[in-house]
């Protein structure tokens, strides 16, 4: 922690009501690289989140009673001091996650674009009139925020997934609760720190962080204050929260599990289609929601995009974060290391062929190599769940039906890629993909002015873009008549 330089970022406990909030129970948040100890986090529990619910609660007529422009202001003051602080938001971010420091930077930017984006996006929160049926009457829609807002979020991008919800709710006039994930909790309150410097009133922003999660979900869930609730993480779990939902009707944003197709056909640039699957594979060593998961290749280009990609991958450099040059860092935790080992070795004990890689990695315990994996079928594990690690795992398919049918052959809808420079199949097969979002010649596809998000099991809700706000608002109608 010592490569800190502003110490006032680095904080050991939960942020509620504009206070630091200190518990005897503490939580260790350990470097995935090294496992090494970084820091000691009072340990909210339920009762802090009921704290947390309520003080938005009771924020929530000052804050959304202020004009957009203020709100605007607010988020543009956060903005800029989250780049101010980019550096070190990054350093702390590569030491709770692993992620290589690149990344991490670019993650605090990317991150701060959302809140920027809707710093902007707050001053256009536009209603509508619509012609009435009869001349005595006026139709008028306003939007108005939903109320208080509660989130749960991942350990994979422990800035970005927060400030996405955060940004949209806050711009809409909504007051916000968030959980972040237990590995990931120092970004999170170094976030509250700055949004506190910047002056967002107590109680608009508040950190919950605390090993119950089942706890603390409950009242995120349930509580009767709160209007809408935001997740990112696991389908498995997202089903859950959902039920707990639906108790109380809340209304409900689920960004979930992935399982992108990367299809390479024969007519694509396979240097463009290879640097863009490196791209699309392994930022954050394979630990993303978007990751190509199921890379099909055409048959007569298979060979040629195999051998190109292993030279490619030969490249990759496996080191701590913090190392000058590296490219792929630790897996969070032991439990994604021996999920990532068993789906490969359950692939290769139905079939499929290890061209590179295979094991842990020297670096330490929780380094997984860039694996490359052969003659996959749609049966397999691999190809039916999220591997979050750094396994590529290829299949070959004959015709452009064949592909679209194996791509879809998912309950997942998130991410989908293609490689192709014919125009026609470009439009056929981006038309037939049942995914909510695809790059097509292209492996990097979030930012903030796109919406993010999926359909069937991966959920629903869109974060980002001129759309991101519709989640936290509701449509008002105010039917003016005796004119
Ligand atoms: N869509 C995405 O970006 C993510 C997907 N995943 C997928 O999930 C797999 C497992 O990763 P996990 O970290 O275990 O994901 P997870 O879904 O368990 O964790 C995500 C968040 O949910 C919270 N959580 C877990 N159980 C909860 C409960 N009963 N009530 C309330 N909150 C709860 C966690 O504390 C964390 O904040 C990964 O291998 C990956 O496949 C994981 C993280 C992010
Ligand atoms: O959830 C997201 O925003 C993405 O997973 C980030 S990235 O992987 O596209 O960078």
């Amino acid at each position: 922690m010592q490569q800190i330089t502003c110490s006032a970022l680095i904080k050991h406990g939960s942020y509620i009501n504009g206070s630091w909030q200190q518990h005897d129970n503490r939580f260790d948040v350990v470097n995935p690289s090294n496992q090494q100890l970084l820091a000691k986090i009072a340990s909210a529990d339920a009762a802090d989140a009921e704290q947390a619910v309520l003080a938005a609660d009771q924020a929530f007529a000052g804050w959304s009673a202020k004009p957009a422009a203020e709100r605007s202001a607010l988020l543009q003051a956060w903005y800029q001091l989250i780049m101010q602080h980019q550096d070190d938001l990054a350093r702390l971010l590569t030491l709770e996650q692993g992620k290589p420091l690149s990344e991490a930077k670019g993650e605090i930017g990317y991150g701060a674009a959302y809140i920027q984006w809707f710093a902007e996006e707050a001053k256009r929160l536009y209603g509508d009139t619509i012609p009435a049926p009869s001349n005595d009457k006026r139709i008028i829609v306003q939007r108005q925020p939903v109320g208080v807002v509660a989130a749960i979020t991942p350990w994979n991008f422990p800035n970005a997934m927060i400030a996405r919800k955060a940004a949209a709710a806050l711009a809409a006039g909504c007051t916000f609760v968030v959980k972040p994930a237990q590995q990931t909790p120092l970004s999170a309150l170094a976030l509250a720190e700055l949004a506190h410097q910047a002056g967002i009133p107590p109680g608009v922003f508040n950190v919950v962080a605390g090993t119950d999660a089942k706890g603390i979900g409950e009242v995120l869930t349930r509580h009767a204050a709160v209007a809408k609730f935001s997740f990112t993480g696991s389908t498995a779990v997202g089903k859950q929260l959902l039920k707990q939902c639906a108790d109380g009707v809340k209304r409900v944003s689920m960004e979930l599990g992935g399982n992108a197709p990367f299809i390479v056909f024969d007519d694509a640039d396979l240097d463009a289609a290879v640097q863009g699957l490196m791209a699309a594979k392994f930022r954050n060593a394979g630990q993303t929601c978007v990751c190509a998961n199921r890379i099909l290749v055409q048959r007569s280009v298979y060979q040629a995009f195999a051998d190109k990609l292993a030279i490619a991958m030969t490249q990759l450099n496996v080191a701590d974060g913090l190392t000058d040059g590296s490219q792929i860092g630790p897996l969070i935790d032991d439990k994604a290391v021996a999920k990532v080992t068993q789906l490969q070795q359950s692939a290769l004990d139905g079939g499929a062929k290890l061209l590179l890689g295979g094991s842990r990695h020297s670096t330490g315990r929780q380094f997984f190599q860039p694996t490359l994996i052969s003659d996959v079928n749609a049966d397999m594990a691999i190809s039916k769940e999220e591997i979050f690690g750094p396994v590529a795992a290829l299949m070959a398919f004959d015709t452009e039906q064949q592909a679209i049918a194996l791509a879809n052959n998912t309950e997942y809808g998130l991410a989908a890629y293609f490689y192709s420079r014919d125009i026609g199949r470009v439009f056929r097969v981006a038309q037939a993909l049942q995914f909510g979002m695809v790059g097509i010649n292209e492996g990097i596809i979030s930012n903030a002015a796109a919406p993010f998000g999926g359909v069937k099991q991966s959920g629903y809700g869109r974060e980002g873009s001129k759309y991101g706000l519709d989640d936290y608002t509701d449509i008002k109608y105010l039917c003016l008549g005796g004119l």
